[in-house]
């Protein structure tokens, strides 16, 4: 009778080593909970690995490349956008468009082993804002290729309820259409959508790595329901992504719900220790 392959182990120690420079208690937890998440979730047989944007994912890269060169030279990184390919390049790892992934045998759409990437904004049933970065779309691609999404956060972003303590909802559209979507925006009840502005570092709208604006919309908490529904004036998730995608000109919006939605986040936390929160369960890690 075959036997069953033996599951393949964790290869890098949760505690990371001393910081080359000093860290901010901020830093630190981002870094605390990337290496718990890598430890956790970069398995040896893993061949192609989601790479997010951000200043998190920044130590995800961190752990890394600290493992020997023997246990990743078989991996592909899938990076989104210029930021994350650089973290990638320099780090001197592989890396690749998502558009290159072949297709298996069975036109498998989840061909990614897992996908590390940050958070704007966590609610209790784990959906998410992203683009506070102005990186979305390429995210929520390479998130939709993977089998497993793994967030890495720190402990300012978990909310009751997304919209408590981020602003607005990032919404990625293209220039040409930025009065339509502003005006669609409001019709759907976000009081003041704004597009993003690149000032100081830019005169005129963030353009974003797909040549693309960023138009911040900022609406009353959301009801965390996976459902479509409405309450009142209030919105839950996933209708108002819904709804916001149907306007003409929007490429992608910053909330990631159901399929989307991370299969664990990892909050680092201000006393060193690291929340790990599944659908399940919350685990405290030291
Ligand atoms: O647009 C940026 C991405 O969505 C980031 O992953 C998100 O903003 C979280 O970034 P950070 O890790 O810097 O908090």
């Amino acid at each position: 009778m075959p036997q069953a392959a033996p599951a393949a182990q964790p290869f890098l120690s949760p505690h990371p080593p001393p910081p080359k420079t000093p860290l901010t208690p901020l830093q630190a937890a981002k870094r605390a909970a990337a290496y718990h998440a890598v430890s956790d979730h970069l398995l040896p047989n893993h061949t192609y690995v989601g790479i997010g944007s951000g200043s998190t994912i920044v130590y995800v890269v961190e752990a890394i490349s600290t493992l020997p060169r023997s246990l990743t030279s078989h991996m592909t990184f899938l990076t989104t956008g210029h930021q994350s390919r650089a973290l990638i390049y320099d780090a001197g790892l592989r890396y690749t468009n998502i558009d290159t992934l072949p297709l298996d045998g069975a036109g498998a759409v989840r061909m990614l082993d897992v996908a590390f990437d940050g958070a704007d904004e966590v609610d209790a049933e784990l959906n998410v804002i992203k683009g506070g970065g102005a990186c979305l779309f390429q995210e929520k691609l390479v998130v939709v290729s993977a089998k497993k999404f793994v967030c890495v956060a720190d402990h300012r972003k978990l909310s009751p309820s997304l919209l408590t303590s981020f602003p607005s909802i990032p919404v990625e559209i293209l220039p040409l259409s930025t009065q339509h979507v502003l005006a669609s925006l409001r019709l759907l009840g976000s009081p003041s959508p704004t597009l993003r502005s690149g000032l100081p570092a830019k005169a005129g709208p963030v353009i974003t790595d797909n040549a693309g604006f960023i138009v911040d919309a900022p609406f009353p908490p959301l009801l965390p329901s996976q459902e479509p529904s409405d309450e009142g004036s209030r919105h839950d998730v996933a209708t108002l992504a819904k709804r916001i995608k149907e306007i003409v000109g929007v490429v992608e919006v910053g909330l990631f719900f159901g399929a989307q939605k991370p299969a664990v986040v990892y909050f680092g936390m201000d006393d060193g220790g690291v929340m790990v929160k599944t659908l399940e369960k919350t685990e405290q890690r030291s």
